[in-house]
């Protein structure tokens, strides 16, 4: 794979495009492939993904289709930024696929699977990475410093995407804990909500702070019981992603957060948003993958009871300030 490699990116939403944008930076062509053939001939003719990325322009070598087949013909690798949740039947419908990088953060609801687990399922052996990181796509789009992981088992794999993505600005390191990793992406997403919350409800920065280092903790567990490094949690894919994710409404979990915490219910919340916010379908999941491998997760717990409207943020922190006292 030479650092000119084509590269495919399944997804058209602000962080495929802003992907696509990144990877046609660093050199090579790149085809984007978005599910809605209107919306993707509109992102063509116009060089802007108006509704996920309004203000990055695309560069001449990305080009933009609806045709799987086109987007993945002569392509070195795939990444695949669809939501968690859209993820299995938008491979399912996909053809053979090249080496894949799997780019959502969540977990599956029902089957209670991993990105890379959900794609695993459905083409098992297939060589296989993810990416992650504390990555807001419309500053990866802009070109801004930043920093992610990519992460397999397979060495060759995750230097071979590093190099073809890599720029001065973007800096990507590998990592061999692909399941650590994707713990910190999926978990962040659900302490954002409970760290949004605790600010809308005005319950303070101090509170926030409680919450995301034991978040940290919490997701860090997770990670170690699913077979994945206590370090990774404390890298650029979970305390990386929580710094990031949990500090200021630009994270659309965040935001999440502060509506439900000033009172707003999850439909008023969630109302009008276009863009997905991964931690609402994740918490009961995540939760339920955690009980399974009897790691307790009481933020993550509480976030989900928020959620299902079984109690209101007060309630919620009161609770966890109730919990036994313990040994940090
Ligand atoms: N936006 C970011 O800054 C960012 C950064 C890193 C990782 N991510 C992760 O990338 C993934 C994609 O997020 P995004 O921000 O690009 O999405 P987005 O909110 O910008 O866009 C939503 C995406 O979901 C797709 N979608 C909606 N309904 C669908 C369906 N029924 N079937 C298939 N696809 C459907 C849309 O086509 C679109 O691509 C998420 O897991 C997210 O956590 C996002
Ligand atoms: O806006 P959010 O909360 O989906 O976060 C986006 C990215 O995952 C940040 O790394």
């Amino acid at each position: 794979m030479s650092e000119a490699s084509p590269v495919a990116v399944l997804g058209a939403g602000a962080w495929g495009t802003a992907l696509a944008i990144q990877a046609a930076r660093a050199g090579g062509p790149v085809t984007l492939w978005a599910r809605d053939p209107a919306r993707a001939a509109a992102i063509e003719a116009e060089r802007v993904n108006e509704r996920h990325l309004p203000r990055a322009v695309l560069p001449a070598a990305v080009r933009v289709t609806a045709d799987a087949g086109e987007a993945l013909h002569g392509a070195a690798f795939a990444l695949l930024v669809v939501p968690a949740q859209h993820l299995r039947a938008v491979l399912a419908a996909m053809p053979p696929l090249p080496p894949a990088v799997v780019c959502a953060k969540g977990v599956e609801r029902g089957t209670l699977l991993l990105p890379l687990e959900v794609l695993r399922s459905l083409r098992p052996g297939a060589p296989s990475a993810v990416l992650t990181g504390p990555n807001f796509a419309h500053e990866v789009a802009a070109g801004l410093p930043a920093a992610a992981v990519v992460a397999g088992e397979e060495a060759a794999l995750r230097d071979a995407v590093a190099a073809r993505l890599a720029t001065a600005a973007f800096r990507l390191y590998g990592g061999d804990d692909p399941v650590g990793a994707q713990v910190g992406g999926a978990a962040k997403n659900v302490v954002a909500i409970a760290a949004g919350a605790v600010i809308g409800a005005g319950l303070g920065e101090n509170a926030r702070a409680a919450l995301v280092t034991r978040g940290l903790a919490e997701l860090s567990r997770l990670a170690v019981a699913l077979g994945g490094r206590a370090e990774t949690a404390a890298g650029l894919s979970g305390l990386g992603d929580l710094l990031l994710t949990c500090t200021g409404p630009s994270s659309r979990n965040t935001s999440l957060g502060i509506a439900l915490g000033r009172g707003e219910t999850l439909a008023m919340a969630l109302a009008g948003r276009s863009s997905v916010t991964e931690g609402v379908a994740t918490a009961p999941a995540l939760l339920a993958r955690a009980a399974a491998a009897g790691v307790e997760m009481p933020i993550c717990a509480a976030v989900a009871a928020v959620l299902a409207g079984r109690c209101s943020v007060a309630e919620a922190m009161d609770a966890l300030l109730a919990r036994p006292r313990r040994d940090e």
